[in-house]
């Protein structure tokens, strides 16, 4: 396992790694959880991973959280049967304690945008227009040739939407989300609720739309950690791959302890 990490952070990291602190633990999905897969329903859970959350839930009393771009209804799905706290839509919808407790309304304007997104789309082989309801997504990984015209099309669909939305660029995709949106904003919202509040707050991503969330857990003390090193990032501390969290958190479930050295270490 490649694991880096930057000078500057290292005194931070080990006096995170030390303290006794019970973490409220933040997990990204695409690109964490699972491995990038050529289109957004390509993606394959390790069967073994959300019974291993679902106990670490229970051992974290409650505080632990999915923090993605997906919407919720997806994340049930790949999770089933289990039910988690989820942040969805970059941070447009939270769910908490089984409750809806935010959502963000669609643009006003977001109808007329997804059918210019798919007319690109049925002209451009290889690009996926992904409707999200309240945020749209377009995606150029089967046709990386296309990346700056798609992500041109997105920059000027998110200029004519106006300021009640903001575009989120990520692996191979443009997203068009709502302004309002953001994870570092899901993760202090659900770090201000009593099953979060006082414990440390660890955060796991892999992409750009995750640096706000690295930059909201540095700013509370809490650890970052971004999986792949493949770019500059604010996370403190970078693990090689999905595989190798899996191992952390599997390890963890079968054991009954987790804290933040126990991904700090290896
Ligand atoms: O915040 P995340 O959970 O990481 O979600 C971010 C976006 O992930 C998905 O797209 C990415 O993964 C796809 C499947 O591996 C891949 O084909 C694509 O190129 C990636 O950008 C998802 O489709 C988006 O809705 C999420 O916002």
């Amino acid at each position: 396992m490649t694991t880096l990490i930057e000078p500057e952070s290292i005194h931070e990291i080990r006096d995170i790694a030390q303290t006794e602190q019970q973490i409220a633990l933040f997990l990204d999905f695409d690109g964490t959880l699972v491995e990038i897969a050529p289109s957004p329903e390509d993606v394959k859970l390790d069967r073994r991973v959300a019974p291993a959350l679902e106990t670490l839930r229970l051992k974290l009393g409650g505080a632990l959280a999915l923090v993605s771009g997906r919407p919720i209804a997806f994340l049930d799905e790949m999770l089933t049967p289990y039910q988690f706290d989820i942040a969805g839509l970059h941070g447009a919808q939270i769910r908490m304690g089984g409750a809806l407790r935010a959502q963000s309304d669609a643009p006003d304007s977001l109808h007329e945008a997804l059918r210019e997104l798919v007319r690109f789309a049925n002209s451009h082989v290889g690009i996926i227009v992904e409707d999200k309801r309240i945020s749209v997504a377009l995606h150029w990984r089967l046709a990386p040739t296309l990346k700056d015209e798609a992500l041109d099309l997105m920059r000027r669909t998110a200029a004519k939407m106006g300021p009640g939305v903001r575009l989120q660029e990520g692996k191979s995709v443009a997203e068009i989300v709502p302004a309002n949106a953001s994870k570092g904003g899901a993760i202090a919202w659900l770090m201000a609720t009593p099953t979060y509040a006082a414990r440390l707050p660890v955060f796991i991503g892999d992409d750009i739309t995750d640096e706000d969330g690295f930059k909201t857990v540095n700013a509370m003390g809490g650890l970052s950690v971004r999986i792949g090193a493949d770019r500059e990032s604010r996370a403190m501390h970078r693990l090689a791959s999905p595989t190798a969290l899996h191992r952390i958190l599997l390890e963890a479930a079968e054991n009954g302890h987790l804290s933040a050295a126990s991904f700090t270490q290896g």
